[in-house]
């Protein structure tokens, strides 16, 4: 996940949210953001400086892989879903297209995990992330880090492969629809 030589740097979007500010959830159910996802992880992003987000995970009992320990995947899915929030900073919809996590320490239940992203390059469609998951604030030690590969994609990938049900609900909701276009550099 090398980007390539010619590949360029990260454009903050000019309007967005300042450095500290809460990113908000781009869609409610979503399992990594949402606030109406009863079993999801509940994460809340805030920009950062640059092309950067941080947010916290606190692991709980329903994340649990080994007795007492959270679950690899779930720990993924963190990672995945903060670097998905830096489109907000560059006011682009993009999903994940490819995913390495390194798992460097076990992490228990009630740990609360501070993640951290950031873009390191964008080459056309492609936008190259990477983020960090420290134990118990931003100076702990990395028990997480991943890279990953987002395409840079339209409204239509979700109305076109999204099942009707949550689609249509999606485009009822005006709410729903002011935070689609809130992604977009040209809504
Ligand atoms: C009013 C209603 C509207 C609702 C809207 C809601 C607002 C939503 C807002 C924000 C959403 C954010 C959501 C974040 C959630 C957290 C993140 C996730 O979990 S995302 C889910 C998991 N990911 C997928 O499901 C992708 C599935 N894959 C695909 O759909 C396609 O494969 C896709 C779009 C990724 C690419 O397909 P192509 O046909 O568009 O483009 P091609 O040409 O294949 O790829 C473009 C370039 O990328 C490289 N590429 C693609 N996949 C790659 C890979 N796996 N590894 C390396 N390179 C890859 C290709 O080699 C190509 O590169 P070269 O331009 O030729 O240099």
């Amino acid at each position: 996940m090398t980007p390539p030589p010619g590949a360029a740097g990260a454009v903050r979007h000019p309007d967005a949210p300042a450095p500290g500010e809460l990113l908000g959830s781009h869609y409610e159910k979503c399992f990594g953001c949402g606030g109406g996802q009863a079993h999801g992880l509940h994460l809340e992003a805030r920009a950062g400086e640059g092309v950067a987000v941080t947010a916290e995970f606190t692991v709980r009992p329903v994340h649990q892989g080994a007795p007492g320990l959270a679950h690899g995947g779930v720990l993924s899915t963190a990672l995945d879903e903060t670097m998905g929030s830096l489109g907000w900073l560059m006011h682009t919809i993009m999903v994940t297209g490819r995913l390495e996590t390194d798992f460097v320490r076990p992490v228990p239940v009630g740990t609360v995990l501070r993640l951290g992203a950031e873009v390191t390059a964008v080459d056309g469609r492609k936008v190259f992330t990477r983020a960090t998951g420290r134990i118990g604030g931003p100076d702990g030690p990395v028990a997480v880090r991943a890279e990953a590969l987002f395409i840079k994609v339209n409204v239509s990938h979700f109305t076109e492969h999204g099942r009707d049900e949550e689609i249509e609900a999606a485009m009822a909701d005006p709410d729903q629809v002011r935070r689609a276009r809130a992604f977009e550099v040209n809504p």
